[in-house]
């Protein structure tokens, strides 16, 4: 997507893969403490064994590592509920570019002494520092986990979908993901996998997460009759057993994966108003026509995030060339932003200033001399190169 950790000059990799200690656990807080390169999974199965479950989960979670997460500010399936990593994350430990260890690992959800330093580092893409260890607030492990896999006839009722869900399920709805007729060609025909539903234009994911089975699955089932007998979902099927709540998920979460397995992919990943978020989709397929293989859009709708995708059978400079600075003008005609939660690594870091101001660039320029005078913390990456 961005190439945030791909090195493409001269850079020296650093791995944090020994560092995979969990230092400790509270059993009454839910407050995780371990190392940086601690796998995801596997700090999953540690806290879920003790009845917690961690804040975020990603596709890439059996081989990504918390410091990389934390240091990308990564987004991911559970945001709608518990939030990003800036609430998430209590305290962190990094490395500065002088040798000096900053340790703000702090287990405390208040503390308002002074500026709270390990914000700059969350989402930093290593730019300022190498984290080293952080402690994590996770959430107590839901009692009753639902999965409704729908089918919609157009976008406008996958957002009527969204409202009418959030005024049902409330507190209980934990993911909102929908995923267009392109993407589900895609996985059916690249990754073998099998829709359970009926053919639909628009596909939209709901998990509920919540303490008592029997109370959720009363609320999930009124909001279906709603969504079914008004016509907003013309097809769905709804599991509780882990088994095919995993085989559900899949169905989206393995998108990019088989994407990858189409051609040359365009990617971008876009924070856009929620009523607006398909039409640059539908735009975008009019203006590349044939020239593209696929044009397709699927996300994390009930954040505004919008994974857009294009494929074509090799790379070609007139598809990008159609595709940029068209999609990020869009974008910020929009107020939107060009990067939701990939981040900007060495790809995108030009496009920024799509986003922000030019006196906040200035600023992250000067907190990045101050930091890194000699440029040594993932060098070319985040930061426009400057003039
Ligand atoms: O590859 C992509 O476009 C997005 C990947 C990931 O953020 C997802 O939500 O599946
Ligand atoms: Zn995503």
């Amino acid at each position: 997507m961005v190439g945030g950790s791909v090195p493409v000059f001269d850079e020296v990799i650093l791995s944090t893969a020994l560092m995979n200690q969990v230092i400790s656990f509270h059993d009454m807080s839910g407050t995780l403490v371990c190392q940086a390169g601690c796998v995801l999974e596997d700090l999953s199965r540690h806290v879920e064994e003790r009845g917690f479950v961690m804040p975020l989960d990603l596709g890439a979670k059996g081989s990504c590592h918390i410091g990389g997460n934390v240091a990308t500010n990564a987004g991911g399936l559970r945001f709608l509920r518990y939030g990003s990593l800036h609430g998430t994350v209590l305290g962190l430990e990094a490395v500065l570019a002088d040798g000096t260890v900053l340790n703000c690992l702090s287990t405390l959800r208040k503390d308002n002494t002074g500026y709270d330093l390990k914000q700059l580092f969350i989402g930093s893409e290593g730019t300022l520092g190498v984290i080293t260890a952080v402690s994590i607030l996770c959430p107590p492990k839901p009692r009753a986990v639902s999965v409704a896999f729908l089918g919609c006839p157009g976008f406008s009722e996958v957002l009527q979908t969204f409202s009418t869900c959030k005024g049902l399920l409330g507190e209980i709805l934990s993911a909102y993901e929908f995923m267009d007729a392109e993407c589900m060609w895609l996985v059916t025909r690249h990754l073998r996998l099998t829709s359970p539903v009926q053919e639909s234009p628009f596909y939209v994911l709901i998990e509920t997460s919540g303490s008592r089975a029997g109370h959720d699955a009363e609320k999930l089932n009124d909001f279906l009759e709603q969504v079914l007998s008004s016509g907003l979902v013309t097809d769905g099927t709804v599991a509780t057993d882990h088994m095919k709540v995993k085989a559900l998920w899949a169905l989206r979460e393995r998108i990019s994966e088989a994407l990858s397995r189409d051609g040359y992919v365009y990617k971008y990943d876009l924070s856009l108003p929620t009523e607006r978020l398909y039409d640059l989709v539908t735009d975008l397929r009019a203006r590349l026509g044939p020239r593209a293989k696929h044009v397709v859009g699927y996300g994390h709708l009930g954040d505004g995030n919008l994974h857009l995708n294009v494929t074509s059978e090799a790379f070609s400079p007139s598809v990008l060339g159609a595709l940029e600075p068209y999609v990020y003008e869009w974008t910020a005609e929009q107020q939107g932003s060009v990067s939701a939660e990939h981040g900007l690594g060495f790809k995108k870091r030009g496009v920024l200033g799509y986003s922000k101001p030019p006196e906040a660039l200035h600023l992250m320029q000067q907190l990045k001399a101050l930091l890194d005078p000699k440029g040594i913390l993932n060098p070319y990456k985040t930061l426009p190169a400057q003039a």
